[in-house]
Protein backbone atom coordinates (compact mmCIF):
# COMPACT_ATOMS: atom_id res chain seq x y z
CA UNK A 1 0.00 0.00 0.00
CA UNK A 2 1.29 3.23 -0.74
CA UNK A 3 1.27 6.18 1.60
CA UNK A 4 0.75 10.04 0.57
CA UNK A 5 2.30 12.86 2.71
CA UNK A 6 -0.03 15.09 3.33
CA UNK A 7 0.03 18.56 1.04
CA UNK A 8 1.11 21.99 2.54
CA UNK A 9 -1.62 24.30 3.00
CA UNK A 10 -1.05 28.05 3.87
CA UNK A 11 -3.21 30.60 4.87
CA UNK A 12 -3.07 34.17 5.82
CA UNK A 13 -5.49 35.55 8.33
CA UNK A 14 -5.69 39.39 7.59
CA UNK A 15 -7.92 42.53 9.10
CA UNK A 16 -7.61 45.75 11.00
CA UNK A 17 -5.35 46.13 13.77
CA UNK A 18 -7.16 44.26 16.98
CA UNK A 19 -9.38 42.77 14.36
CA UNK A 20 -8.77 39.22 15.88
CA UNK A 21 -6.07 37.73 13.91
CA UNK A 22 -4.18 36.33 16.42
CA UNK A 23 -6.84 34.68 17.79
CA UNK A 24 -8.05 32.76 15.24
CA UNK A 25 -4.72 31.71 14.11
CA UNK A 26 -4.34 30.19 17.57
CA UNK A 27 -7.45 28.76 17.25
CA UNK A 28 -6.98 27.09 13.83
CA UNK A 29 -3.24 25.80 14.73
CA UNK A 30 -4.69 23.95 17.48
CA UNK A 31 -7.61 22.85 15.63
CA UNK A 32 -4.98 20.94 12.83
CA UNK A 33 -2.24 20.20 15.84
CA UNK A 34 -5.42 18.19 16.88
CA UNK A 35 -5.86 16.62 13.33
CA UNK A 36 -2.32 15.08 13.96
CA UNK A 37 -0.44 18.04 11.38
CA UNK A 38 2.36 19.77 11.84
CA UNK A 39 1.76 23.19 11.92
CA UNK A 40 4.17 26.83 11.36
CA UNK A 41 2.44 29.86 12.88
CA UNK A 42 4.22 33.37 11.84
CA UNK A 43 3.52 36.71 10.99
CA UNK A 44 4.47 39.95 8.79
CA UNK A 45 6.97 41.68 9.29
CA UNK A 46 8.80 39.56 11.96
CA UNK A 47 8.66 35.99 10.49
CA UNK A 48 12.11 35.61 10.43
CA UNK A 49 15.06 36.64 12.48
CA UNK A 50 15.96 39.50 10.01
CA UNK A 51 12.18 40.08 9.81
CA UNK A 52 12.61 41.03 13.52
CA UNK A 53 14.55 43.71 13.01
CA UNK A 54 12.58 45.43 9.98
CA UNK A 55 9.52 44.95 12.39
CA UNK A 56 11.38 47.22 14.47
CA UNK A 57 12.07 49.84 12.26
CA UNK A 58 8.80 49.72 10.54
CA UNK A 59 6.94 50.17 13.75
CA UNK A 60 9.45 51.71 16.02
CA UNK A 61 11.83 53.81 13.65
CA UNK A 62 11.29 57.33 12.97
CA UNK A 63 9.94 58.53 9.96
CA UNK A 64 9.99 56.27 6.81
CA UNK A 65 9.04 57.45 3.60
CA UNK A 66 6.09 55.45 1.83
CA UNK A 67 7.96 53.82 -0.93
CA UNK A 68 10.81 53.05 1.56
CA UNK A 69 7.98 51.62 3.84
CA UNK A 70 6.72 49.39 1.12
CA UNK A 71 9.77 48.01 0.18
CA UNK A 72 10.82 47.02 4.02
CA UNK A 73 7.39 45.53 3.98
CA UNK A 74 8.00 43.70 0.83
CA UNK A 75 11.98 42.29 1.80
CA UNK A 76 10.83 41.47 5.10
CA UNK A 77 7.82 39.55 3.03
CA UNK A 78 10.86 38.10 0.97
CA UNK A 79 12.65 36.47 3.66
CA UNK A 80 9.85 34.77 5.16
CA UNK A 81 8.83 33.28 2.20
CA UNK A 82 12.31 31.55 1.07
CA UNK A 83 12.99 31.17 5.05
CA UNK A 84 10.28 29.70 6.74
CA UNK A 85 7.03 29.56 4.05
CA UNK A 86 8.42 27.64 1.04
CA UNK A 87 10.23 25.17 3.18
CA UNK A 88 7.25 24.06 5.76
CA UNK A 89 4.99 24.04 2.73
CA UNK A 90 7.76 21.80 0.91
CA UNK A 91 7.96 19.18 3.95
CA UNK A 92 3.86 19.15 4.05
CA UNK A 93 3.38 21.23 6.76
CA UNK A 94 0.38 23.82 7.74
CA UNK A 95 1.51 27.20 7.57
CA UNK A 96 -0.79 29.92 9.43
CA UNK A 97 0.47 33.93 8.95
CA UNK A 98 -0.75 36.36 10.81
CA UNK A 99 -0.44 38.88 8.37
CA UNK A 100 0.86 38.44 4.38
CA UNK A 101 0.23 40.45 1.23
CA UNK A 102 -3.11 41.60 1.46
CA UNK A 103 -1.43 44.03 4.33
CA UNK A 104 0.77 45.95 2.15
CA UNK A 105 -2.31 46.42 -0.83
CA UNK A 106 -4.65 47.43 2.43
CA UNK A 107 -1.78 49.95 3.76
CA UNK A 108 0.62 50.81 1.22
CA UNK A 109 -1.74 50.73 -1.87
CA UNK A 110 -2.26 54.49 -1.26
CA UNK A 111 -0.80 58.00 -3.16
CA UNK A 112 2.41 58.26 -2.89
CA UNK A 113 3.92 54.77 -3.15
N1 LIG B 1 -14.24 36.98 18.80
C1 LIG B 1 -13.83 37.86 19.72
N2 LIG B 1 -14.72 38.51 20.49
C2 LIG B 1 -14.32 39.40 21.42
N3 LIG B 1 -13.05 39.73 21.66
C3 LIG B 1 -12.12 39.13 20.92
C4 LIG B 1 -12.44 38.17 19.92
N4 LIG B 1 -11.30 37.74 19.33
C5 LIG B 1 -10.30 38.40 19.94
N5 LIG B 1 -10.78 39.22 20.89
C6 LIG B 1 -10.00 40.10 21.77
O1 LIG B 1 -9.65 41.25 20.99
C7 LIG B 1 -8.31 41.65 21.30
C8 LIG B 1 -7.47 41.64 20.01
O2 LIG B 1 -7.37 40.29 19.59
P1 LIG B 1 -6.12 39.77 18.76
O3 LIG B 1 -4.84 40.08 19.47
O4 LIG B 1 -6.40 38.35 18.41
O5 LIG B 1 -6.26 40.70 17.47
P2 LIG B 1 -5.21 41.01 16.33
O6 LIG B 1 -6.02 41.28 15.13
O7 LIG B 1 -4.21 39.92 16.25
O8 LIG B 1 -4.52 42.32 16.91
P3 LIG B 1 -3.23 43.10 16.34
O9 LIG B 1 -3.57 43.57 14.96
O10 LIG B 1 -3.09 44.24 17.32
O11 LIG B 1 -2.07 42.13 16.39
C9 LIG B 1 -7.79 40.71 22.37
O12 LIG B 1 -7.97 41.31 23.63
C10 LIG B 1 -8.69 39.48 22.23
O13 LIG B 1 -8.82 38.78 23.45
C1 LIG C 1 2.40 42.84 6.76
C2 LIG C 1 2.11 44.32 6.80
C3 LIG C 1 1.76 44.94 7.98
N1 LIG C 1 1.50 46.27 8.01
C4 LIG C 1 1.15 46.93 9.29
C5 LIG C 1 -0.19 46.56 9.82
C6 LIG C 1 -0.03 46.72 11.32
O1 LIG C 1 -0.33 48.07 11.66
C7 LIG C 1 1.45 46.43 11.54
C8 LIG C 1 1.70 45.05 12.06
O2 LIG C 1 1.23 44.96 13.36
P1 LIG C 1 0.60 43.59 13.94
O3 LIG C 1 0.51 43.86 15.42
O4 LIG C 1 1.57 42.48 13.63
O5 LIG C 1 -0.73 43.38 13.28
O6 LIG C 1 2.08 46.55 10.27
C9 LIG C 1 1.59 47.01 6.86
O7 LIG C 1 1.37 48.24 6.87
N2 LIG C 1 1.93 46.40 5.68
C10 LIG C 1 2.20 45.08 5.60
O8 LIG C 1 2.49 44.53 4.49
Amino acid sequence: MTTHAPAGLFISFEGVDGAGKTTQVERLRDYFAGMGRNVVVTREPGGTELGVQLRTMLLHGGDIAPRTEALLFAADRAQHVAEIIVPALERGDIVITDRYLDSSLAYQAGEGN
